[in-house]
């Protein structure tokens, strides 16, 4: 299980300030869901996760290691990312995808040996998908791309998987199935999310942004009140919570003011 953590994060694009003073602590297997409206910065924040765009400012160290002096390969040898747009697939088949979760462990002429084989076999199957391993990837439906790009991920065996709206193609039990196997994969999760009733239900922990700025942090209960909610999405909600179960969110419309 490992530890990301990242502190004081700022992120621009020329003028733009796209993350103000950030800290995430991800660690022990715990899912992080990360909530905010469009444009929030939730994908930014995650592509600095991940190593693969520096801050400005701050730091993202895994297990106590700053990110950025760290190879790419050593990176991805632990931490894997789902991104939202997988287009870029192409011709290869499902099976060439998940098998390129295994290019962190090849050196650059080795072929895939039977540990790389049963990596990818597992990752097919833990994502109900191996039955569509042979079809050529622009042939999948949203949904089925989505779900093989977490196998991909999965066949990385990180420590930490970082996902980008990783429900948004998803038929409901899709959902589900998707949320449940990441909490009992063990793996340190951060994921983006728009449904807050699933990131209430599955996350321990939320993180909501709004303007490249944490609002507020906590457990989903902590996070997700009325107040909350009309103050970041301007929408009006009400609350169900009780008996020890994850708040039931009912949204009552935009707000009128
Ligand atoms: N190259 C850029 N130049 C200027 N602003 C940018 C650039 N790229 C992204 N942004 C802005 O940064 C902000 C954060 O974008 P980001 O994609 O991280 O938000 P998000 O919370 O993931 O949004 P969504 O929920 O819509 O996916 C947005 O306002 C976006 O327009």
């Amino acid at each position: 299980m490992g530890e990301l953590t990242a502190r004081e994060i700022g992120f621009r694009i020329g003028d733009a300030e796209l993350l103000t003073g950030v800290d995430v602590t991800a660690a022990d297997g715990r899912v992080i869901g990360l909530l905010g409206p469009n444009g929030s910065g939730k994908s930014t924040l995650l592509r600095v996760l991940a190593g693969l765009r520096r801050p400005a400012s701050g730091e993202v160290r895994l297990d106590g290691h700053p990110i950025a002096a760290m190879a790419r390969r050593a990176v991805a040898r632990r931490l894997a990312v789902v991104e939202q747009d997988t287009t870029a697939n192409g011709d290869l088949t499902v099976r060439q995808v998940v098998e390129l979760g295994r290019t962190p462990f090849r050196g650059r002429f080795d072929g895939l040996g039977a540990e790389d084989a049963a990596a990818v076999d597992e990752a097919l199957a833990r994502v109900n998908i191996a039955s569509k391993q042979d079809r050529v990837w622009h042939t999948l439906s949203g949904g089925e791309r989505q779900r093989a790009q977490l196998a991909r991920a999965l066949a990385q065996q990180p420590t930490e998987i970082l996902l980008d709206e990783p429900t948004n193609h998803l038929d409901i039990r899709h959902q589900l199935e998707l949320l449940e196997l990441l909490r009992t994969l063990g793996v340190t999760c951060v994921i983006a999310l728009h449904d807050l009733n699933l990131a209430a239900r599955y996350c321990d922990r939320l993180l909501l942004l709004d303007g490249g700025r944490v609002v507020t942090s906590g457990t989903p209960a902590e996070v997700l009140t009325p107040a909350r909610i009309r103050e970041v999405y301007r929408v009006e909600a009400s609350i169900a919570t009780g008996d020890g179960r994850c708040p039931r969110i009912e949204f009552l419309g935009p707000c009128t003011e």
